[in-house]
């Protein structure tokens, strides 16, 4: 479904991703993990079209990215939730769910609501509360249900579990299990591989901007663990 060739990235004069190649299968979950500076983030920005490569190329289904703008690479079905919760902190938590949804039209909308809100009772609870008042766990949900909302075919997610208790970890996993039941591809990032990797069915394992070790979970597994440790 998404296929990416020989990426290369750099802001200025760094180079941040030196000719990254990776492939993630419809219905699949493929984790990239990785240290600091890795490149997990570049490569997810140009997926997502945050940053324009200088090489390489991105496809989905076949169809190369490279000439189509960020937001319309949304309408394509490819959802995003970025690293560092990042609510807009002022609205409240059903508005900021529902601009992840924006264009769908108000039944859809509030289908998507119906079903986030039984899948996570507390958006419910704190549908009115400015989400800017959350924790950092709730916001962290708040930005994934975001994602959701749009029921994309490809839900792009960057470290979600980083700096979350084992409450908020939990409950992110259950909101991508959900995903997964539904049938949607995920690519996810992580330096913290646990419990990613209890979820995903196949990794890369990045430095340095390229990819050292690719396989299934139990093939990456050494490798990714201790990648957190150096
Ligand atoms: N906007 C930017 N300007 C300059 N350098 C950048 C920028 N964004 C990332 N870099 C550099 O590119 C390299 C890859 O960073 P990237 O954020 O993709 O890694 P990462 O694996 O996601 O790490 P992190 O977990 O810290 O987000 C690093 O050397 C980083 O310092």
């Amino acid at each position: 479904m998404l296929e990416i060739r020989d990426l290369e990235v750099r802001y200025g004069g760094i180079t941040a991703l030196r000719g990254l190649s990776l492939e993630v299968r419809q219905g699949e979950t493929v984790l990239l993990v990785g240290a600091n500076g890795a490149g997990k983030s570049s490569t997810i920005n140009a997926v997502i079209g945050l940053v324009r490569p200088v090489r390489g190329a991105i496809r989905l289904d076949g169809r190369d990215l490279a000439a189509i703008p960020c937001e319309r690479r949304a309408r394509l079905g490819i959802g995003y939730a970025p690293e560092g919760r990042r609510v807009f902190p002022s609205m409240t938590v059903r508005e900021n769910v529902l601009s992840g949804a924006f264009g769908l039209g108000a039944r859809r909308q509030r289908q998507a609501l119906e079903w986030l809100v039984s899948v996570f009772p507390f958006l419910g609870e704190r549908a009115s509360q400015p989400a800017g008042q959350l924790s950092g766990g709730q916001q962290q949900l708040v930005a994934i249900a975001r994602a959701m909302c749009a029921q994309p075919r490809l839900l792009l997610l960057d470290e979600p579990f980083l700096g979350l208790a084992p409450i908020w970890v939990r409950q992110i996993s259950e909101a991508i299990r959900e995903m997964q039941r539904r049938g949607t591809t995920i690519l996810m990032t992580e330096q913290m591989a646990r419990p990613a990797l209890r979820l995903a069915s196949r990794g890369y394992v990045m430095r340095g901007g390229e990819v050292r070790r690719a396989g299934t979970v139990a093939e990456i597994r050494d490798s990714a663990l201790a990648e957190e440790y150096l």
